[in-house]
Formats: structure tokens, C-alpha cells, sequence
């Protein structure tokens, strides 16, 4: 009596385990439809407010006084004046920050896409303007206002959280460009990191590009972070790096750009997909046309000045959609190369100063996004057609975010039906347990077979309706020696859902990040395990980490080392132009 209510409770369960997994399919079913309606209407929105976009930001006035000098900058929601004695521009963007504007409105306006970078579109965010307009701000922020940087790493984990269609694993790397030499911002330091009065970099990496077109820095730290508290350490470990370097005379970062890559490995169904998203802040520009520099300064601004001038030929190539662009004139652009291009989004975040004094460099900021932008206020849409667009955008926000919408209901569903599902499974093995206890029942044994041939649904349903025509347990479906002994050995090894293994493949097999190609389309069909040997890659999942040969504790993550001062005392002269850099740099330590 016993063994047949025992028996009934697990037919109970199984029945409920494979109705559970009826409606975790069409769940998942619904999931992939409404991720392709999400992807499709993003895609489609990003495309009409154009792949490549340009931002304008208006740095507040930092006025110790109580008097008001009237800007000679006045913005609207596109268009920027610029009015001075003789001067009179006008210029467009896509979208002016006031000075009001705060850093969610930026986060807002940059949110699409970085939810087209975990679809597997390369991206680009760029902040760039004169020296002191805020670009450090807008990417790394303070404490209390986040900048672009953390607020994208967490808006990653975030949706890596939720989303129950896919596992993604993420990978930091940061790196500057200094004249012409790019330095491992996240490499070991066994050696100082200062340059000698000749320039050179103790970390000089090289650029690879692949048959496929994508980039490889050869050479360059790439760190898994497991969670958002890894990734948060590494890139405090990162802006550590760099602040360092500002505090070294003959290693001045705020003469060089500050690329942060994080990459993403995105798994769902069989195939995977790696895309890159780069957080750059670049060089200020405004040094040469302002200060009379000379020697080192003015050879460091001259740098600045050709990357910053190749940049513009580039965005300016792509957004002509020109045969040929330019990425080899500078080794930002190269590294760039496979992020600036065909499939990937683009922001551009230019600042400027509201101040009279500046005028002059915000005309060549703003004459640079018009170059990127290349349309001139006059060719702007008409009113009609600006409207028209308008409406479409509308349209499609709300698509996205009805699709958004149910997808956090759906993914609930699945993870609420998947823990039902585990809460079953792990019940029936005690009752089974107890059936098996009762010796010599054949039916006994039957359903303890039964429960270990039950992983897919259709085998339960076969199974089920076994029973159902039978009623009692048919001769030839008792237990063999064989089937004992294949069932003993099955209880030991407990299947593990698909998703678990797809993150353990990723994690396992990272070496890959460099290897892929760099637009979306090329991105799909690029398997993970193409590896790159020459590739460092930390792993962060034990204490240890391990690059290459060199092993290192992770502690040196979150410890700040002693600045190097050796090259504090060999060139004075130059310290005092970049007093207030290393002042406001040395606030992040
Ligand atoms: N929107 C803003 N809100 C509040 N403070 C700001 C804003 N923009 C800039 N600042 C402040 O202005 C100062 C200079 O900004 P920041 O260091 O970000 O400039 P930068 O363009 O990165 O300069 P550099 O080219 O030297 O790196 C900082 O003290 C920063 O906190």
C-alpha cells in the first residue's frame, strides 16, 4: 500500500515536472520571438537616429564670484550659438546636455546602445573636448554622480541578471594611447611606469589586424569579471593606474586618451556571440592653440592634435560613407578600427566650456562634431520631416519597452517554473529512495528507472503514457541487472541545466575575446574557442591570477601602490602647466 502511494507521488511529480517543462518551452518560445521583436525595433531605432551620434554637453560655470558673465554660448535641444565680438557660429547635434543636464540624462540617451553592444554590436563612446570641459567627469563621474563607465558596467550585469534567454560573460581591458604608444593600464607592474625623457613608453603593445578585420592589441591584459563587485575593483584598479601616471612628470596621462574595453560573450541557444564595447576618454585638445608650449608638452599635444584630427577623418569617412576610411593615419583609430565601422554604434560626447575665455577652443570642439556629423544647420530635416521622425521614434521606444516589458515578466516565469522544476526533481530521489528501500518490488525499482530516464520532457510524456494504457507495470519493463547498475551510477552525476554549462564553457575557454571578428554579422558566426595564445587573460575566479607565467594576488586590485617618484625630480619645468590635472586626478585616489 505503501509502495503504491510512493509510486503515486512520484507519477504526481513527474506528471508535474513535465507540465512544468511544457511551460517553460513556450515560455522560452515567447522569450525568443519577443527578443527578436526587441532587437529588430532597436536596430531599427538606432538606425534612424543614426549609428554615428554626436552629443554636446555644457560644462557648468565654475564661478567663485557673484557676478554673472552673461555665456557666450546658448543651446537648445540640438542646435548650440555661439555669439562674441565678430563671432557668430551655429552649429547641430544630436542632442545638447545643458548645463543643468545631469549624469542620468547622459546614461539615458546612451542606454540604447549599450543594450545594442549585449546584442552583439560593437560600440564606441567617446568623450572628447578641451582639457577641463568635463570629460573625465561624464566618463568615470564622483563618488555620488557615477559616470558613463560604471553605470555601463552595471547596466551589463544587470541585464545579464534578468535575461534567462542567454549567459553572457564580460572581460575589462584598459589601455592609453600616449604619443603614438599604447601602455597596458591592467598589466603587472613589475617595473615603474614612468618614460623617459624620450618618450617611450616602458609598455609599448602592437596592434594586430586579422584576415576578418577585427583588432587585436597584442599583449594586452584582458580580466574576466565574474560579478559587478570584480569588475568594479578592476576598474578602480584601472583609474588608479592612471592617476598614478598624472602624478609623474615625464608620464603625463593627461596628454594621452584612456580606453576602457570591455568585452562581452554572449551565449544563448548553440551559438555565441563576442562584442566589444569601448569607453574612451580622449586627450583635451586645446593645449597647442592656447599655451606656448615647447619641447615634450608640445610634442605630447601635437600627438593629441593628428589622433584627434584622425578621428575626425574617420567619423567624417563613415558618416560620408566613403570606400576607404582612414584608420591607419593613427594607432586610436586602428585600435578603433573594428568598432568605429560597418555594424557598430558610435556616440561621441563632446564638451565644452560656457566661459568667454574658451571660446575659442568650443568653436573647434563644435567645428569637430560638425565635421563628424558633417550636416551643416542649414541642410538640417524640415519640420514636417523632423516631426515624422519623431513619431517613428516614439513608435518604436514604445515597442521596445512593451518587449522589455514582458520579457521581465517572462523571464520571472522561467526562473520561478525552472526553481519549481529543481524543487521536484530534487524531492523525487528521497521518495524514490524510500521505494527502493522496500526490497524486491519491481515497481519500485520501474519508477526509480523511470525518474533518471526523465530528463526531457519527451521521455516523460513516452513514460507517462506507458502507464496510463498499462495501468499496472508491463513484464518486460522490470529492472535488469544492467539498468540497476546504469541507474546506480546516475544518481552520482546530477544533470546540470543547459544554461549552467554554457557559462562554465565560457569562463573555462576565455581566451577567444581577441580572436573574433568585429561586426555583428561577422560576430554570429565566430565561434568562442578561436583563441589567441599571445592574449594575457587574468582570471579572477580564485585569489590567484595568473598572467602567463607571472602570478600576482589579486589584492593588488583594490591596494594602491607608491607612486614612482624617480621622475618627479627630472624635468620641473614642465610640472607647472599641469598643476591643475594632477591636482583634480589625484582627488580619484
Ligand atoms: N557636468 C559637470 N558637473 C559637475 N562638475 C563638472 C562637470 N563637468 C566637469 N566638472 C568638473 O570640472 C572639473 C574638470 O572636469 P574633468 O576633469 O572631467 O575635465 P576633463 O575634460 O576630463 O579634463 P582633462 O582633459 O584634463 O582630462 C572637475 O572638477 C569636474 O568635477
Amino acid at each position: 500500500m505503501e509502495n503504491e502511494a510512493n509510486g503515486g507521488i512520484v507519477l504526481g511529480h513527474d506528471k508535474e515536472i513535465s507540465t512544468l517543462q511544457e511551460e517553460i518551452s513556450a515560455l522560452r518560445s515567447r522569450q525568443r520571438h519577443l527578443n527578436r521583436t526587441r532587437r529588430e525595433a532597436l536596430d531599427k531605432l538606432i538606425d534612424l537616429k543614426g549609428s554615428i551620434r554626436v552629443f554636446c554637453r555644457v560644462q557648468p560655470s565654475i564661478s567663485t564670484s557673484n557676478i554673472k558673465i552673461k555665456s557666450p554660448v546658448t543651446v537648445e535641444q540640438e542646435n548650440i550659438a555661439v555669439r562674441a565680438v565678430g563671432i557668430k557660429k551655429d552649429f547641430s547635434v544630436d542632442r545638447v546636455f545643458d548645463q543643468e543636464s545631469t549624469q542620468d540624462d547622459v546614461f539615458h540617451e546612451v542606454r540604447p546602445i549599450l543594450r545594442s553592444a549585449l546584442d552583439g554590436h560593437n560600440v564606441c563612446i567617446l568623450a572628447f573636448g578641451q582639457t577641463g570641459t568635463g570629460k573625465t567627469y561624464t566618463m568615470e563621474g564622483t563618488s555620488d554622480n557615477l559616470g558613463l563607465v560604471p553605470r555601463a558596467i552595471q547596466e551589463l550585469f544587470s541585464h545579464a541578471a534578468q535575461d534567462t534567454s542567454s549567459t553572457y560573460s564580460f572581460s575589462i581591458s584598459m589601455l592609453e594611447v600616449y604619443m603614438g604608444s599604447l601602455r597596458d593600464l591592467l598589466a603587472p607592474r613589475q617595473q615603474p611606469l614612468f618614460r623617459s625623457i624620450e618618450g617611450n613608453t616602458t609598455c609599448n603593445l602592437s596592434i594586430l589586424a586579422t584576415t576578418s578585420g577585427s583588432v587585436q592589441v597584442e599583449g594586452l591584459t584582458d580580466v574576466t569579471v565574474p560579478d559587478l563587485k570584480k569588475a568594479n575593483q578592476w576598474y578602480s584598479r584601472e583609474r588608479r593606474s592612471r592617476s598614478t601616471s598624472w602624478t609623474n612628470v615625464n608620464n603625463v596621462s593627461s596628454r594621452s586618451h584612456c580606453l576602457t574595453r570591455i568585452t562581452i560573450r554572449r551565449c544563448g541557444g548553440v551559438t555565441g556571440q563576442v562584442s566589444k564595447l569601448w569607453l574612451v576618454d580622449l586627450g583635451g585638445s586645446e593645449r597647442l592653440l592656447k599655451t606656448g608650449a615647447s619641447g615634450l608638452i608640445m610634442d605630447e599635444g601635437k600627438a593629441i592634435n593628428l589622433s584627434l584630427s584622425a578621428l575626425g577623418d574617420v567619423i567624417a569617412a563613415l558618416r560620408r560613407k566613403r570606400s576607404h576610411v582612414p584608420y591607419r593615419n593613427s594607432k586610436l583609430t586602428q585600435i578603433l578600427s573594428d568598432s568605429l565601422g560597418d555594424g557598430s554604434k558610435v556616440v561621441m560626447v563632446v564638451h565644452i566650456s560656457p566661459s568667454k575665455d574658451d571660446v575659442g577652443e568650443t568653436i573647434c570642439s563644435l567645428g569637430f562634431a560638425k565635421r563628424a556629423r558633417l550636416i551643416e544647420s542649414s541642410r538640417e530635416l524640415s519640420e514636417d520631416l523632423k516631426m515624422l521622425k519623431r513619431k517613428r521614434l516614439a513608435e518604436l521606444d514604445k515597442e521596445i519597452c512593451d518587449a522589455e516589458q514582458e520579457l521581465g515578466v517572462l523571464n520571472a516565469q522561467i526562473r520561478s517554473a525552472e526553481r519549481s522544476v529543481e524543487e521536484r526533481k530534487k524531492l523525487c530521489p528521497s521518495v524514490c529512495q524510500a521505494l527502493s528501500d522496500e526490497k524486491g518490488s519491481p515497481r519500485s525499482i520501474l519508477v526509480a528507472g523511470h525518474i533518471d530516464a526523465a530528463d526531457s520532457p519527451q521521455a516523460t510524456e513516452r513514460a507517462k503514457s506507458r502507464m496510463v494504457h498499462h495501468g499496472s507495470v508491463p513484464h518486460f519493463m522490470s529492472a535488469t541487472v544492467c539498468s540497476r547498475q546504469r541507474h546506480g551510477a546516475a544518481s552520482h552525476s546530477v544533470s546540470k541545466p543547459r544554461l549552467t554549462k554554457s557559462v562554465n564553457t565560457y569562463s573555462s575557454k576565455p581566451s577567444g575575446s581577441q580572436s573574433v571578428s568585429h561586426s555583428a554579422s561577422k560576430a554570429r558566426s565566430v565561434a568562442f574557442s578561436s583563441g589567441e595564445p599571445r592574449l594575457k587573460y587574468l582570471s579572477v575566479k580564485s585569489d590567484q591570477i595568473n598572467v602567463n607565467s607571472n602570478s600576482i594576488d589579486s589584492t593588488v586590485a583594490s591596494t594602491p601602490r607608491p607612486r614612482p617618484r624617480e621622475s618627479l625630480v627630472s624635468r620641473p619645468v614642465q610640472r607647472a602647466p599641469l598643476h591643475q590635472h594632477r591636482r583634480r586626478m589625484s582627488c580619484l585616489t
